[in-house]
């Protein structure tokens, strides 16, 4: 029986547990999925690749290695139903020299890749950092499907906001 969605919701529930709290940003957690075969191409959780990254940016670089790509060209590798869960929704918006999730997403489908085809969403971005997300706004333009997966809010925004002040 493939694997559905909340099965593939609490994966990405189970990366966000392993980033490490900061009080600057959210600990969260995402999974790159072949809707196709019901594969999952790549896991990810916030700063686990060196820098201020992200977890849907962890997914796709990891798989652009995987694939000898840079992040920017893993399009190129992805096949045509993958699709990508995230606890929290792409951002839209980073601080200065970081591309938002939104646009390396968004990305994908440039050269005529079929690219992400779908977004599963755990929680909208609380704004606390970045005001108002519009991202999921960007991504249905292009069209790509927003899905959010609920259920798992609590667990998400308390996993996400560990290491802020109480
Ligand atoms: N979807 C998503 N995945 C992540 O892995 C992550 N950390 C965030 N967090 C959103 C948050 O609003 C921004 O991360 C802050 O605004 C800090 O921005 P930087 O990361 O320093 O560019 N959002
Ligand atoms: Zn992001």
């Amino acid at each position: 029986r493939p694997l559905d969605h909340q099965t593939y919701m609490r994966l990405a529930l189970s990366e966000a547990q392993k980033s490490p709290p900061k009080p600057t940003n959210f600990c969260v957690g995402a999974v790159l999925v072949d809707e196709g075969t019901n594969t999952i191409l790549a896991t990810g959780y916030t700063l686990e690749l060196p820098g201020n990254t992200h977890a849907e940016q962890c997914c796709l670089q990891k798989h652009a290695s995987a694939h000898n790509l840079p992040e920017e060209s893993v399009g190129k590798a992805l096949p045509p139903d993958t699709v990508i869960y995230t606890t929290m929704e792409p951002c839209g918006k980073r601080s200065p020299g970081n591309t938002p999730c939104v646009d390396r997403i968004l990305r994908t489908k440039l050269d005529g890749k079929s690219g992400i085809k779908k977004v599963y969403i755990g929680v909208t971005e609380p704004e606390k950092f970045a005001g108002e997300n519009v991202g999921q706004t960007k991504l249905k333009e292009a069209g790509i499907e927003c899905i959010h997966v609920p259920g798992f809010e609590e667990q998400i925004l308390k996993v996400a906001t560990a290491g802020h002040e109480k």
